[in-house]
């Protein structure tokens, strides 16, 4: 046999039996956006002005999110990607606020024999929203599901090559489609989704991680884009999406006032790159696409927006390494853990206490106190 014949070995994902994908959710018709609006705001204080708003944005796209149509396609890559690589495992997928409900998800499992599962959720970041909030969904499962499998949720990936590299391809490409001659006068505004201070105070094992982790992932992406241009663009980290109560502060500065403010200085174009998220839902596409695009063509500069990974090949690769990761750990091996910059790779397990939940503790899966 020639080296091209030899079988290759099948990459090894035991102990898992399969992987689920824990996404947000999101409405698909006009009925369903204030069912979906009180899922995710029970409880949370948000004002009904804000609520009425935010449904405004899913009826201009006619009640339906692209949130679950993005995940019905990061679904088949990942099945495709895992096939590829000779990896033979069922691939399953639930929601923390819309149908499929992750619990429904679960109860599939168990019934199918699942035993022991490896959870992606689509959050990459630190805090109580981007991580406890999942790990707490996950307990609640678990605890209605009579024998539900074990469920053990990767680690955050926000500073995996798989991650960051498509949002650079993304910023140079969206660079390109500015007029040349604001090209390399560009502002890079990096964007995220606000959250309370206190909530970005309490983000981590340490506090603080939320903003930490954006700003390196920041980092990394300018480092690489001025590494391919041969020069070093400016750029700042920028919010959309606040919500809640006005007395309570969140992060700043908003997206749309620091676009004023740097028309008001003369910067004539930007680029907006939304490392925050993981594909083009309504936050994207409404607060991004329409509002912020709207605000930055009333200043009458030229504005483009990066794309997320959605599909990406490379992030769609993450998933299978972040999931042959875990596995070799679980079995006690010892594999290597990518990351960029220097906050290193995210545990496998949460520290006690960390992104705490701001209503009071409660049950959280996947921590060192688990
Ligand atoms: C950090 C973070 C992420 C990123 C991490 C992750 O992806 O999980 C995220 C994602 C998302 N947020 C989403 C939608 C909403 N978030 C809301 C409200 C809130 N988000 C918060 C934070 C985050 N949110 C917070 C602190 C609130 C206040 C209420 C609370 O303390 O919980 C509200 C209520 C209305 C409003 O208040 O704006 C909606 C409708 C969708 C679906 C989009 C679609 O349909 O395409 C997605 C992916
Ligand atoms: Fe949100």
């Amino acid at each position: 046999m020639t080296a091209v014949d030899q079988p290759q070995a099948a990459p090894q994902v035991v102990p898992y039996d399969a992987l689920l994908l824990l996404s947000f959710g999101g409405p698909e018709k006009p009925e369903d956006v204030v069912p979906f609006l009180e899922n995710v705001t029970r409880g949370r204080g948000i004002p009904r002005e804000r609520l009425e708003e935010v449904g405004q944005h899913y009826f201009g796209f006619g009640g339906r999110s692209p949130i679950n149509d993005q995940n019905r396609a990061l679904l088949a890559a990942i099945r495709e990607d895992l096939a590829a690589a000779g990896v033979d495992l069922p691939v399953y997928w639930g929601n923390r606020n819309w149908d499929p409900y992750l619990a429904d998800a679960v109860e599939e499992m168990r019934a199918d024999g699942i035993q022991r599962a490896a959870v992606f959720t689509t959050s990459a970041y630190s805090s109580y929203s981007s991580c406890r909030q999942y790990r707490e969904n996950l307990a609640d499962a678990v605890a209605e599901v009579e024998g539900a499998p074990r469920l053990e949720r990767l680690r955050q990936y926000y500073n995996h090559p798989g991650f960051v590299e498509p949002f650079v391809d993304e910023t140079l490409r969206a660079l390109d489609s500015l007029p040349e001659a604001v090209r390399d006068e560009a502002r890079l505004l990096f964007v995220t989704h606000s959250i309370p201070t206190a909530m970005n105070d309490g983000s981590g094992a340490d506090g603080g991680a939320y903003l930490a982790q954006h700003l390196s992932v920041m980092a990394e992406v300018v480092d690489r884009v001025a590494a391919r241009t041969g020069r070093t663009p400016q750029h700042e980290l920028v919010y959309c999406s606040r919500s809640g109560a006005p007395h309570v502060p969140w992060l700043e500065p908003d997206v749309n006032d620091r676009l004023e403010e740097l028309s008001a200085e003369g910067v004539s174009g930007v680029v907006m790159v939304p490392i925050g998220f993981v594909s083009d839902h309504m936050e994207v596409v409404y607060d991004l696409d329409t509002e912020a695009m709207a605000t930055a063509e009333g200043l009458g500069m030229a504005a483009a927006r990066a794309g997320t990974p959605g599909t990406d090949p490379r992030f769609v690769a993450l998933v299978r390494d972040l999931l042959l990761e875990r596995a070799a750990a679980e079995r006690g091996e010892a594999p290597v853990r990518v990351s960029l910059g220097s906050l290193g790779a995210g545990p496998d397990l949460c520290a006690v206490g960390c992104c705490p939940n701001p209503r009071g503790p409660r049950p959280a899966a996947c921590g060192v106190d688990s």
